[in-house]
């Protein structure tokens, strides 16, 4: 059952045209052209004839959008879909558009890895004007994962019937789910798809990789937020679930400010508003993080303890030294550069989240050498820049150099301020940790521009089944470096 929200305004949605894919591009479209216009193409892949169903083809724009419903002639890495809900083929053939969100399903794993690396390589080529060649890695130890049951934080949407759903890609048509093959097991042993979440727009689960108690937010739709009764049923319903539910779990409601971008405020239902997770490493031992219910944490169960070993790998950190955790969440790299720095060092865990900061203060009790400062990050760079001297009590650097900045931005990377403030530091040493090519690229030109060269890169594949990527590079004064192999100049795009 589709429940559709809006009829997209586009002539001839659904018309079928033939066409030769070519490269995979980021995004997770390959690039095709028909009768002389670009078209980007879902679930292809690269030398694949196929028909596609168009499903953005406005005839006076630049470029058309489409999904691949037959393939005339298959690459030898094309496998069947094991996410029924999310194959197009079969969603094509009963009338529905597929769920978003596995559309590397039908491209065995290995393969997707290469792809990644290529479209990393090529988007930072186009962007920056530098080919990386990087390592490619992956979490976890399995050499050929299926690329399901990894997922440890899932978001559903709600149908109004009060189902949990996925979105179409790039649509407001919802579709209702009965499994999510993703997710880790325990996401479907809660079996949300029984609940009736009547009077929510969003549902946001946590899943830890430890096994430990999920945690279940509910966000009210603002009519429900703006009525007590409503919300009061709301909140009834979720309770008496709970409470029935054969596994354990905590429930709660994710209330919004009052203002667009206020933090939003966790009311417990059942149970508590955080989870614990466990990040087990080969560089930094054991640690266990809480981490309250809207807070960011790594979506795939490997992937803390993966990031933290490449951190802590290419940082490099030594007793002693300085080191900028930016972006730092619940001071997952924070607590193990710590360790890594100890007492005679400082860490600087620096994040915009009030509650995230709050979780790493927590996270963080005992090292006397980690300094949470909850900020945004050019704000709390800029203010060091100004005040060098502030004493560190005081959140400031106390005339004393940074040797390390770690970084790890959102999808939207950096940007130019806080770039400028970080070559303005100027560390021994930048890792800057990316689940986005294109921002990274965009970051990476100005970093060269600032004088730091790349001296590693790796891609890791941390989102399986998806066009997703994680990157982790290391920068260095370039005139501390030895010209990295794989490391070439190419011309930048306009
Ligand atoms: C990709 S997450 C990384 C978190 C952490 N490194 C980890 O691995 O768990 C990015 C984090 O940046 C925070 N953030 C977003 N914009 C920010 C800004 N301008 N300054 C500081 N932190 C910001 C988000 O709240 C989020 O916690």
């Amino acid at each position: 059952m589709a429940v559709t929200d809006a009829t997209p305004d586009i002539t001839e949605v659904g018309r079928i045209i033939e066409v030769e894919a070519g490269q995979m591009a980021h995004g997770g479209h390959c690039v095709a052209r028909h009768e002389g216009r670009v078209v980007f193409v879902r679930h292809a892949m690269p030398g694949e004839k196929v028909r596609v169903a168009l499903t953005e083809c406005d005839p006076g724009a630049r470029f058309w959008r489409g999904d691949a419903v037959e393939v005339l002639r298959p690459s030898e890495f094309r496998r069947i879909h094991q996410w029924k809900l999310a194959d197009v083929m079969r969603a094509h053939a009963s009338g529905r558009p597929p769920v978003g969100g596995a559309e590397f399903g039908h491209i065995v794993v290995p393969h997707q890895r290469r792809l990644k690396a290529q479209v990393f390589r090529d988007t930072v080529a186009r962007i920056a004007g530098v080919t990386l060649d990087p390592e490619v890695c992956f979490a976890g130890e399995e050499d050929e994962p299926t690329g399901q049951h990894w997922r440890t934080r899932t978001a559903f949407a709600v149908t109004p019937q009060g189902h949990i759903a996925m979105h179409a890609h790039r649509s407001t048509t919802l579709l209702p789910v009965r499994n999510m093959p993703l997710g880790v097991p325990a996401l479907d042993a809660l079996a949300l798809w029984d609940w009736d979440f009547t009077g929510a727009a969003r549902v946001d689960v946590a899943t830890p990789a430890n096994g430990s108690q999920p945690l279940v937010l509910v966000t009210p739709t603002p009519q429900t937020a703006a009525d007590e009764a409503k919300l009061g049923r709301l909140r009834t319903r979720i309770r008496q679930t709970a409470n029935a539910s054969a596994v354990e779990v905590s429930t709660g409601l994710a209330m919004p400010g009052p203002k667009r971008h206020s933090p939003v405020t966790v009311e417990r239902i059942t149970g508590r508003t955080w989870v614990s997770e466990t990040v087990r490493t080969e560089r930094g031992g054991e640690r266990r993080f809480r981490v309250t219910g809207d807070g960011f944490w790594q979506v795939h169960q490997h992937a803390p303890a993966t990031l933290v070993d490449a951190v802590l790998e290419d940082a490099q950190a030594q007793p002693g030294q300085i080191v900028a955790d930016l972006y730092a969440g619940a001071g997952l790299f924070s607590a193990f550069l710590a360790d890594a720095v100890g007492p005679e060092g400082r860490v600087y865990s620096v994040e915009a989240s009030r509650g995230a900061s709050k979780d790493a203060r927590r996270n963080l009790l005992g090292a006397e050498q980690a300094i949470v400062l909850n900020g945004p990050t050019d704000k709390v760079l800029g203010s060091w820049l100004k005040h060098p001297e502030r004493a560190v009590a005081d959140g400031g650097l106390a005339d004393t150099a940074v040797d390390t900045v770690v970084l790890d931005p959102p999808r939207s990377g950096a940007g130019r301020r806080a770039v400028e403030r970080i070559l303005a530091l100027r560390p021994g040493r930048i890792v800057y940790v990316s689940c986005d090519p294109a921002s990274f690229a965009r970051d990476l030109a100005w970093l060269r521009e600032g004088g730091y060269e790349v001296e590693r890169a790796r891609v890791f594949d941390l989102y399986p089944d998806t066009h997703h990527l994680e990157s982790v590079t290391v920068l260095r004064p370039a005139a501390d470096l030895v010209a990295a192999p794989g490391v070439v100049e190419t011309p930048a795009a306009e």
